[in-house]
């Protein structure tokens, strides 16, 4: 479990976290997603103690993470690219860390296998792709068999096969019981590895809900209906909280009532229809409007702070 209590993080005029509450609880993957410079990372370093808050307080299952007795079997973590000596082989990298926490070989080779490293455990790491390299980041955090386990931007680099092989590693470690945390800024990816999202903006708190949740509102936001009697369909629909709007003649789009009902009031008065249907929901698009006042940097050619 991962307690964070109102963690507050200035850098100067800066403030990258501001006032955040939330809890990571086990047995659920929870993403932490945010656009770029929401503050994703400072927080996971504030968590890990590897930076000092300016306010607030972070727990690690209880306790002050800096006060762990072994952390790396507290918290595995892939918080920023490792230095990984490239002539080293992936084997022989994880064996160093290994043996700093007095972890044997047959343990490296286990991680090894898990993420499916073993074809290439003994080849030089400086030779690994960018997923690859993921991969080994992955096993070193999992060496020490950690009851949280907290990546930052896994998925970064790995290609659709590689994301599948995380979502389902990430969903075992977390069905046997540990607390699972990762971040992201993309919700395409989010929607595939996690259950519950934390999500942040500029330093704050924006949503905190199973990802169910979230789907759900943003599902059934709209219907489009195509009928040659649309002013008709508009006139039956009208209700509270239906809203219903029309950019071209028959053409309607329409929130507030479901693909159901106006089928049903549709054919309950006569009224033609040629097309009816629900909008798919759209997490991205969910989660670009929770965001829209909280982009620290846009893309683009300047790329500067708003
Ligand atoms: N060491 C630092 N010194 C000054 N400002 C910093 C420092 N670290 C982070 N920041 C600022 O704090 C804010 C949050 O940055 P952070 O890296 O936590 O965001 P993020 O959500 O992880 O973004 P990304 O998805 O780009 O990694 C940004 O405005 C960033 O510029």
């Amino acid at each position: 479990m991962i307690e964070v209590q109102n963690l507050t993080k200035t850098y100067g005029d800066v403030v990258a976290v501001d006032d955040v509450t939330f809890t990571v609880r086990p047995g659920v993957v929870t993403g932490f997603l945010g656009p770029n410079g929401a503050g994703k990372s400072t927080t996971m370093r504030m968590i890990l103690g590897l930076d000092r808050p300016t306010s607030g307080t972070v727990a690690v299952n209880g306790r002050p993470y800096q006060d762990a007795v072994a952390p790396i079997a507290e918290v595995g973590a892939l918080v920023e690219a490792r230095a990984v000596d490239g002539r080293r082989s992936a084997r022989n990298h994880l064996r160093a860390i290994a043996a700093t926490v007095g972890i044997g070989d047959g343990r490296v080779d286990e991680v090894l296998e898990l993420v499916g490293l073993t074809d290439v455990a003994r080849k030089p790491a400086g030779g690994f792709s960018l997923g690859m390299g993921q991969r080994l980041g992955i096993a070193s955090a999992l060496l020490a068999d950690p009851d949280v386990v907290m990546l930052d931007e896994p998925v970064n680099g790995l290609d659709p096969d590689g994301i599948l092989w995380i979502r389902g590693l990430l969903k075992q470690l977390a069905a046997e019981g540990r607390t699972v945390f990762l971040s992201s800024h993309l919700m395409s990816e989010m929607q595939m590895t996690a259950e519950h999202l934390i999500v942040i903006g500029q330093g704050r708190i924006l949503a905190d809900e199973p990802l169910h949740a979230m789907i759900d509102r943003a599902a059934g936001e709209r219907v489009d209906v195509v009928s040659p009697d649309g002013g008709r369909l508009a006139e039956l629909l009208a209700d509270d909280g239906v809203v219903v709007t029309s950019a071209e003649p028959g053409v309607l789009q329409v929130t507030g009532v479901a693909a159901e009902r106006i089928g049903d009031v549709a054919a309950e008065n006569g009224v033609r229809l040629h097309q009816l249907h629900t909008v798919e929901p759209s997490l991205e698009q969910a989660f670009m409007d929770m965001t829209a006042g909280a982009v620290t940097y846009r893309g683009g050619r300047e790329d500067t702070p708003r």
